[in-house]
């Protein structure tokens, strides 16, 4: 039977796979970067203070003071792409293209700024993809960063009439894959070093102490993690020491510990002389490592009397994070291609 001339176009049978990260500004300027932060910090599932109590503070203070000091730390990072970040991600999924052929779209997101996960869904959606897996990029699940991406999709899909069905990756904070493609990329980076630090810290991005008791698994995720890679390591590098920190403290509330500012402090100033820095929670180098912990890590680890501070890279597009990722979205495809 023909289709009658005013039937809308309804593309249907492709199945897509869409990356997902945190969100950057548009532009390393105060201006997007406050539009970022107000967006990020408005988030209930990031600031978990009442809004009549937080909105207040976030525009009466931080939104006045912060954009101007952050657009500066991000200037410093930019690249010829942008946001380090964005770019970053947007390689991920060009190779994870290659990677999965053209039978499957891959595209990604981000929950603040741009490109937003509601546009891409919508996108996708009009082109025919009513199978969706929807990743995000975060090995360590928390309520602010893997549930909030949820939630922005489920606000999406709130809106459309005809829902493409979802899949959402799990955490893979200890798939086997996650942790042997650490273990291979650290190794090789390590290698690469004039010397062998003493120490390798583990800095996970921080989280309010009080998300622990309230049930949140992150904590526990991310020393799963720390454990795993640093018994991976351990016969590779008998002599180095492992720890773990948190990093990228927030606010007056108390934060997961032991800081990773004030442990490369201590370090330095207990007369450790060579300390490298890993941190296998971000998918992809950021403002937090590449400013926090590569120029005011090594800083600090210099000013507190050591020698010799490297930064290791995130696992980004090299070949261990993406072939990582796709053995992990194969595994989450099972039956719909
Ligand atoms: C990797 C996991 C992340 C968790 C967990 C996380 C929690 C968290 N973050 C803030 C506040 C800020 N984070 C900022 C930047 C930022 N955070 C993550 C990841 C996690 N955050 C990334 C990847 C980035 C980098 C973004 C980029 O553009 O490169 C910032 C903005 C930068 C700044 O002004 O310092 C803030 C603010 C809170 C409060 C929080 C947990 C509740
Ligand atoms: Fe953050
Ligand atoms: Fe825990």
């Amino acid at each position: 039977m023909p289709r009658p001339a005013d039937h809308p176009a309804a593309p249907t049978g492709k199945v897509a796979v869409l990356l997902v990260n945190l969100g950057t500004p548009d532009a390393p300027e105060p201006g997007a970067v406050k539009r970022y932060l107000a967006q990020f910090l408005s988030d209930r599932r990031v600031v978990e203070i009442p809004p009549i109590i937080w909105q207040p503070i976030l525009r009466g203070v931080i939104l006045t003071t912060r954009p101007k000091k952050s657009a500066h730390a991000y200037s410093l990072v930019w690249g010829k792409d942008g946001s380090p970040l964005a770019a970053i991600t947007a390689r991920q999924a060009r190779a994870l293209q290659s990677r999965l052929g053209d039978a499957i779209t891959v595209d990604w997101a981000m929950r603040y700024g741009n490109p937003s996960i509601a546009e891409k869904v919508a996108a996708l959606k009009d082109k025919g993809h009513d199978r969706i897996l929807f990743a995000p990029l975060y090995p360590q699940y928390s309520g602010a960063t893997t549930a909030t991406a949820v939630d922005a999709l489920g606000a999406a899909l709130g809106k459309m009439r005809w829902q493409p069905a979802i899949r959402t990756l799990p955490p893979y904070h200890d798939a086997p894959a996650y942790i042997s493609a650490l273990a291979d990329d650290l190794t090789a980076q390590l290698r690469q070093l004039t010397q062998l630090p003493e120490v390798l810290l583990l800095s996970f991005h921080g989280m309010p102490e009080r998300t622990l008791h309230l049930g949140d698994p992150y904590h526990c995720h991310c020393r799963k993690t720390a454990r795993l890679l640093a018994e991976a390591l351990a016969p590779i590098f008998p002599e180095m020491r492992v720890d773990i920190t948190f990093q990228s403290r927030f606010g007056k509330a108390k934060w997961l510990e032991p800081a990773t500012d004030v442990t490369i402090a201590a370090e330095g100033q207990a007369g450790t002389r060579r300390m490298a820095v890993a941190m296998p929670g971000f998918s992809a180098d950021c403002l937090e490592t590449l400013e926090e912990i590569a120029l005011q890590g090594r800083d600090t680890f210099l000013a507190a009397g050591g020698e010799s501070y490297d930064a290791l890279s995130c696992l980004n597009d090299g070949e261990p994070g993406m072939a990582m990722l796709e053995s992990l979205v194969r595994n989450e495809l099972q039956g719909w291609v």
